[in-house]
């Protein structure tokens, strides 16, 4: 099975005179350990389409399965228990000032009730350690740098072994070095555990990371690069 099969997807943005198609017939799978990078210029629908496939909203037309879940005519509560499937890491890595580095991440199993507090501060102790922020565990996010900062939204991402990883963005606010580390960081953890990718970037200094390369314009899928 496909973790993402889209076919001919079309949403728009408003009603009437305000009404705005901005994807327009997208169709994407993604296979099986594959990470993609979506890339293309400002406005032509990437990240309405992440947040599609992310269940963060709800489909308008077309077809897009989801880890083997339909999302059009997908219920609110079918979409809210596939998002807790999903890994999300975003531009401003979104992690909570009043928690240290550990709770952030322990924080995405919290919806796990068979395990106990003790185990999901272990667990999120050891992706802390794999992502390389051995030390820093107790620190709140205003305490690390920008890459250290997402690598902890990466730790929370992975931590509950999601069957499907989508960054929007995630090297935005890092400069080149600490940019190409965190992705490069994500790429293997991903590899090794089998998780796809999917990741939203403008940034053609990580593009080397990708199995594959889609490019959209005007909310259509124009080129698909196979690296
Ligand atoms: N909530 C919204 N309501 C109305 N229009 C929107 C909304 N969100 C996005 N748009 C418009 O839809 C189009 C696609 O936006 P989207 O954010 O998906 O593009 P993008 O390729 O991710 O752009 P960027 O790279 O700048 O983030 C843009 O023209 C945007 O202005």
């Amino acid at each position: 099975m496909d973790p993402i099969s889209i076919d001919k997807l079309n949403f728009h943005y408003g009603e009437g005179e305000l009404r705005r198609r901005v994807l327009r017939d997208v169709s994407l799978t993604v296979h099986a350990g594959e990470v993609v990078l979506l890339t293309g210029p400002s406005g032509s629908g990437k990240t309405t389409l992440l947040t599609l496939i992310g269940a963060l909203r709800g489909m308008q037309d077309g077809s897009c399965r989801v880890l083997g879940h339909e999302l059009m005519g997908a219920s609110e509560r079918a979409r809210v228990a596939l998002r807790q499937s999903i890994g999300f890491i975003f531009q401003n890595h979104n992690l909570l000032g009043f928690l240290t580095a550990r709770q952030n991440v322990a924080m995405s199993l919290e919806l796990d009730a068979a395990l106990s507090e003790a185990e999901r501060l272990r667990r999120a102790g050891e992706m802390l350690a794999a992502v390389g922020l051995s030390g820093h565990e107790d620190k709140p996010p205003s305490k690390l740098s920008g890459g250290q900062r997402q690598r902890v939204a990466i730790a929370r991402a992975l931590v509950g072994n999601p069957g499907l990883v989508l960054a929007d963005e995630p090297t935005a606010a890092l400069d080149k070095v600490s940019g190409g580390e965190v992705v490069q960081q994500l790429r293997s953890l991903a590899k090794s555990r089998g998780t796809p990718i999917l990741m939203v970037t403008h940034d053609p200094r990580i593009l080397d990371i990708a199995d594959r390369i889609v490019t959209m314009e005007d909310g259509r899928v124009v080129e698909t690069v196979t690296a």
